[in-house]
């Protein structure tokens, strides 16, 4: 963070009163993590302040921005939500010390069983013959807008959902379904799953008179964030301290699609930062192409770049005969390049990297993978290894987007789970436009076979070719 003056619009938000609600969207490299991790610092800093908390979606980020600050403050916290949420319950005694919350393999479990029951009550009702995806689906938003009751669920909009076009009047039964589903959680001794923990954390803050443990909350990568963990979060600062958002609608990548418009956030202003200081303009332009194409979701929310700051060759797109000889180049390019830069391999599945890893080792190359434990990894050069939802706040020098083809862009196990293929699709066109924004100069995206259609492959700002062109 050494050497950083924030400019422009950044220079103002960090002048910005530290009281109520901030907002800032930005475009992707836009500077969002280096504001949220300086203005935390600012504020921890200041002496008479109480404590800030700096809470973010994943734990690679937390700890890349750990790896990133050069100074510690006792009164500034970093964390990802769920450990945030985890840990406030369990300071009200309200986390179970074994097995509280359900993995979302569980979670399907009771739900189907839950169908099941209701099944048996009442055979003759279509609304419960719908698909096992499309319950689970549906109670995840309820979930994650935090739907109190049938009234409110039946007032509730329903933001991007293709397939779900549920009549009111079968509306019930999916809430029987979300009821009969915490009856039998609670039956079996578990309280909460992944995407209900917000609700209940909120509902503990409301009965919470004790002082608020944060005068300063600061969320990075909030488009990811649920309305229910920001109305949580909101809710969790003390009187007097502030909220400050920082996020980018095109960068959201869990498949919720809810807006932080519908989260309890009162600014009368939103901040937009459009500058991009890390993509070189070949690749901002080539990630613009992504944004056009026909499975793109279109939001006024969205902030396009409007100046760069980097240079860069224009990106790559090559194919090959076969994938031995696609994962054989990548493999020797990256090692070459990891050599005097920062250097990433992104992969849609972990079975993918480990393929990867597998052949960087008999060249002789260590590669590092990244998860929770790899702080401030993008600072030093070497070839890294991640998934595209683990790239996400990252930066490298190159990076590099192998196996690009139909049947791996979209994922096939995340179109079977989803509700419409459309869905998918929507969610994982994101996932591109998250890696090949991780780049600071090269882009190099490869594949054998035929490509994905999430591919914009009329793009006039990449370079197209054949494996022997590169060889
Ligand atoms: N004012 C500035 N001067 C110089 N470099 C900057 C400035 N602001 C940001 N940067 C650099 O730009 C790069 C991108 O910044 P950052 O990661 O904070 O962007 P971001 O908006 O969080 O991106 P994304 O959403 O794509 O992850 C970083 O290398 C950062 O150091």
């Amino acid at each position: 963070m050494h050497g950083i003056t924030p400019k422009g619009k950044q220079e103002e938000v960090m002048a910005l009163p530290a009281k109520g609600h901030i907002v800032v969207l930005g475009t992707a490299g836009s500077g969002k993590t280096t504001i949220a991790l300086l203005r935390s610092h600012h504020l921890a800093n200041i002496p008479e302040n109480g404590r800030v908390l700096l809470v973010t979606f994943n734990g690679a980020l937390v700890e890349y921005m750990r790896g990133i600050s050069k100074s510690r403050s006792a009164k500034l916290v970093v964390e990802n939500y769920h450990k945030f949420a985890r840990g406030y319950l369990n300071s009200r005694g309200k986390m179970p010390r074994w097995n509280g919350i359900l993995s979302p393999d569980e979670k399907a479990y009771y739900i189907e069983q839950a169908v099941e029951e209701l099944k048996k009550e009442h055979p003759a009702e279509s609304t419960l013959r719908r698909s096992k995806e499309f319950f689970i689906d549906e109670i995840t938003f309820i979930e994650k807008f935090g739907v109190a009751d049938l009234a409110a669920y039946n007032e509730a909009e329903r933001i991007g959902r293709a397939a779900a076009n549920i009549k009111r009047e079968n509306r019930k039964w999916i809430f029987a379904v979300y009821k009969k589903y915490i009856e039998l959680r609670e039956a079996a001794g578990r309280k909460y799953d992944w995407d209900d923990l917000a609700f209940y954390v909120y509902n503990e803050l409301q009965d919470d008179e004790n002082e608020r443990r944060y005068t300063h909350i600061i969320v990075d990568e909030g488009q990811d964030f649920s309305p229910m963990m920001i109305k949580s979060l909101v809710d969790a600062v003390a009187d007097g301290g502030s909220f400050t958002f920082f996020g980018d609608v095109a960068q959201q990548i869990y498949g919720s699609r809810l807006s932080w418009r519908d989260s309890g956030i009162n600014a009368d202003k939103v901040w937009r930062f459009d500058v991009n200081y890390r993509n070189p303009a070949t690749i901002t332009a080539f990630a613009k192409d992504i944004t056009e194409s026909e499975y793109w979701r279109q939001d006024g929310d969205m902030v396009e770049a409007t100046a760069q700051i980097a240079e860069g060759p224009k990106p790559i797109l090559v194919k090959f005969s076969n994938k031995p000889r696609e994962m054989a180049w990548v493999v020797e390019r990256a090692i070459s390049t990891g050599k005097t830069s920062s250097t990433v391999i992104v992969c849609r599945t972990r079975a993918d990297i480990d393929s990867f890893l597998r052949v960087l080792k008999n060249k002789g190359c260590d590669a590092t993978e990244i998860d929770k434990d790899t702080p401030g990894y993008a600072h030093i050069k070497t070839v890294y290894l991640t998934t595209f939802h683990a790239a996400k706040g990252l930066e490298f020098d190159n990076v590099f987007v192998p196996f690009l083809t139909d049947d791996k862009l979209p994922d096939p196990d995340t179109v079977a789970n989803a509700v419409s293929e459309e869905d998918a699709y929507i969610d994982e066109i994101k996932l591109l436009y998250v890696a090949t924004t991780r780049s600071k100069y090269g882009l190099y995206m490869t594949y054998s076979g035929t490509l994905s259609p999430l591919f914009p492959e009329d793009s006039d700002s990449c370079d197209f070719h054949d494996e022997e062109e590169v060889e």
